[in-house]
């Protein structure tokens, strides 16, 4: 079982992956005002947008990495206001890599319902038509080293994340048995990523995994980060159905919309929302 993987055999049109890298890298290139056209809307308007969105981490660290968030499927909650035109084929870039990525995740998805015997797939069936986002990174090259963050330390809060590295610039580190272990970025491979909600949904068979960017002093480095939401009936973030009937709950259910306000309110404060909805057992253990 994998929480944390490199995909390089991953299917992903070549062509499509490589407009998508190439229209990041324009963009984060171009004059502040260009992209501050796309800037994020401010306080209570969500995360969508281009800014600095991480750097509300608690701690003297200060995050360093420019992002642009978007929300790309289901096709309505687009934001066009949000989707830059320049570099002008962006947004197409955008369009055809989201539709590539949600072939990726349902295979994926599909190798983990038949790893966890979950025969009627609600796994896959979890994330069929739920809503995409993608977030692209830039952490600029930094020399004071130990006193930025590219990203401070999180699990991803939502279903699935596949990353996709732009450079070989190395940073991102991940946490295993309590150490910092750096994942060496192979050309062309798809990281996997296990986000909270996904951990729920598999009721803790599939760990998330916590993570950080640390910039690099001489290079700067580009992601692409798309993400898939999973809940199942009525909006749920719970485990699955099918998995309770050989298995006590780990998890509380709770709707996707309480699940989002919590991680809204609890990510500041670096705290990781899906353990507070971690059950006890009588002898303290989760
Ligand atoms: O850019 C990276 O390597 C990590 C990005 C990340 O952790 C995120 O978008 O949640
Ligand atoms: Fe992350």
């Amino acid at each position: 079982m994998y929480n944390n993987v490199q995909l390089t055999n991953h299917g992903v049109d070549e062509a499509v992956a490589q407009l998508i890298k190439d229209n990041t890298v324009e963009f984060f290139s171009l004059p502040l005002d260009i992209k501050n056209k796309v800037a994020v809307l401010g306080k209570g308007a969500g995360l969508e947008g281009y800014g600095h969105h991480y750097s509300r981490a608690p701690g003297d660290k200060k995050d360093w990495a420019e992002s642009l968030i978007l929300i790309t499927q289901p096709v309505h909650e687009r934001n066009m206001k949000l989707w830059p035109t320049s570099p002008p084929t962006f947004r197409d870039a955008l369009a055809t890599y989201a539709v590539e990525m949600t072939k990726l995740a349902r295979r994926l998805l599909g190798f983990m319902a038949a790893d966890l015997g979950d025969e009627d797939e609600e796994l896959v069936e979890a994330f069929t038509g739920k809503r995409q986002s993608m977030a692209m990174h830039y952490y600029p090259p930094c020399r004071h080293e130990g006193k930025v963050l590219g990203i401070t330390p999180h699990t991803d809060g939502l279903g699935l994340t596949l990353l996709l590295h732009v450079d070989d610039t190395p940073g991102l580190q991940i946490k295993k048995d309590g150490r910092w272990y750096p994942v060496r970025p192979l050309p062309g491979a798809m990281l996997v990523n296990i986000g909270d909600v996904l951990d729920i949904l598999t009721n803790g068979a599939y760990k998330s995994v916590k993570h950080r960017v640390i910039p690099d002093a001489e290079r700067g480095r580009t992601t692409v980060v798309f993400v898939e939401e999973g809940t199942v009936e009525e909006g749920m973030v719970t485990p699955l159905p099918g998995l309770l009937k050989q298995q006590e709950p780990r998890y509380k259910s709770i709707h996707l919309d309480d699940y989002i306000k919590g991680i809204l309110k609890a990510v500041p404060e670096g705290i990781r929302f899906a353990n507070t909805l971690k059950i006890q057992n009588d002898d303290g253990s989760t």
